[in-house]
């Protein structure tokens, strides 16, 4: 898009012309205008395969950004503005600013030190929180936010193996990767439904990130507005496809740990799939995520996160995590770090 930046902004000017407006804003459908009124702040993810946490808010306040700390609550971030930057409050590495801030220009962004990705975004990665060295597979990966995400976490080692059916997202995946330092991938143009889980290569794969194509309805910029007859038809066919991507998932002989996530607000999509995969798996069940975060699953499926603008200044976005039931015989498998698991 930068490449294009002349025309586009040409583009732009003349259809403002043509439709006798004078703002951007105003080009947009009122129902999304409504929606801008809504508070999401700029969030940056700080790349540890390349720099620091710390090193990245020097960088800033050299630059003459203001460090504000780690907020006490969150109304603290819709008075973010100008140059005043914060910690997140519940992930660390990640920074937030006022919505309006844009750092597609700037050094960090080109150099891969910083990655523009909205906080509910890093929830799967940071809740799945793969050990350093560990195999992970992300089912369904490009552009690659997560999976870049999931590689910090891992440092680089272990083994990432990404699929996605889309050649031109995963083309773009590799670009964005690769300025990212990723290393520990293998990507294949493949539809995860028909990766045999019984093939030797997976056989150490734990853990499994599945952020399967869902209906994008928690997106506030991409709100749609199908009439109800055909949204019902596409929400259940995406239902079933998520369904079935979260079954096959769990086939992976080794597999302990799986994050579901979607971005759309519609339970057909999120609680009713989960449910769904578990009375059919009786093996797995869900963990307790966050216990401190403020939007949970609807009901009974309160162990899931969801997330809002209005709750969590963030896109609506709904997690959930399951974990292979200890056999009998075993231990308990020791809780991950963000969690407490319940039956
Ligand atoms: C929500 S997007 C994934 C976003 C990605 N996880 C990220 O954070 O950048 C869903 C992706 O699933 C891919 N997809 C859809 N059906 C698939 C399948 N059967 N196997 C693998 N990938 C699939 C789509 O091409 C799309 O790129």
């Amino acid at each position: 898009m930068l490449k294009h930046r002349a025309r586009l902004q040409a583009a732009l000017a003349r259809i403002k012309i043509k439709r006798k407006v004078s703002r951007n804003q105003d080009l947009l459908p009122s129902s999304i205008q409504q929606t801008q009124n809504d508070v999401i702040p700029r969030y940056v993810r700080v790349n540890t395969l390349k720099t620091s946490l710390e090193d990245v808010i020097d960088y800033l306040k050299r630059e003459g950004f203001s460090y504000q700390g780690t907020p006490g609550r969150l109304e603290d971030l819709d008075r973010l503005s100008g140059k005043m930057f914060l910690c997140d409050l519940h992930l660390k590495d990640l920074l937030v600013f006022s919505g309006k801030t844009d750092f597609h220009d700037h050094f960090l962004y080109k150099a891969g030190h910083i990655i523009l990705q909205g906080k509910a975004s890093c929830l799967p990665a940071f809740l799945l929180n793969p050990p350093v060295g560990s195999h992970v597979i992300d089912a369904c990966a490009a552009p690659g936010n997560k999976t870049s995400h999931l590689a910090a976490i891992m440092k680089n080692k272990g083994k990432l193996f990404a699929f996605d059916l889309d050649a031109k997202r995963l083309s773009t995946m590799s670009t964005l990767l690769l300025r990212a330092g990723v290393t520990c991938h293998k990507l294949a143009n493949q539809d995860f439904l028909k990766v045999d889980p019984q093939n030797s290569e997976y056989k150490e794969v734990k853990y499994i990130l599945l952020d399967p194509s869902c209906s994008g309805s928690g997106m506030v910029c991409l709100r749609d507005e199908l009439p109800e007859t055909q949204e019902d038809g596409r929400l259940q066919a995406l239902a079933a496809f998520q369904l079935h991507c979260l079954n096959h998932a769990l086939q992976f002989p080794q597999l302990e740990r799986i994050v579901y996530s979607t971005c759309s607000i519609h339970s057909q999509e999120n609680e009713e799939v989960v449910t769904a995969c578990l009375q059919r798996n009786p093996g797995f069940r869900l963990v307790h995520l966050l216990p401190d975060w403020p939007e949970r699953g609807h009901e009974p499926l309160t162990q899931c996160l969801r997330a809002s603008t209005a709750k969590t200044r963030t896109h609506g976005f709904f997690v959930a995590m399951l974990e292979r039931r200890p056999a009998q015989s075993d231990k308990e498998t020791p809780p991950c770090q963000h969690t407490i698991v319940i039956c």
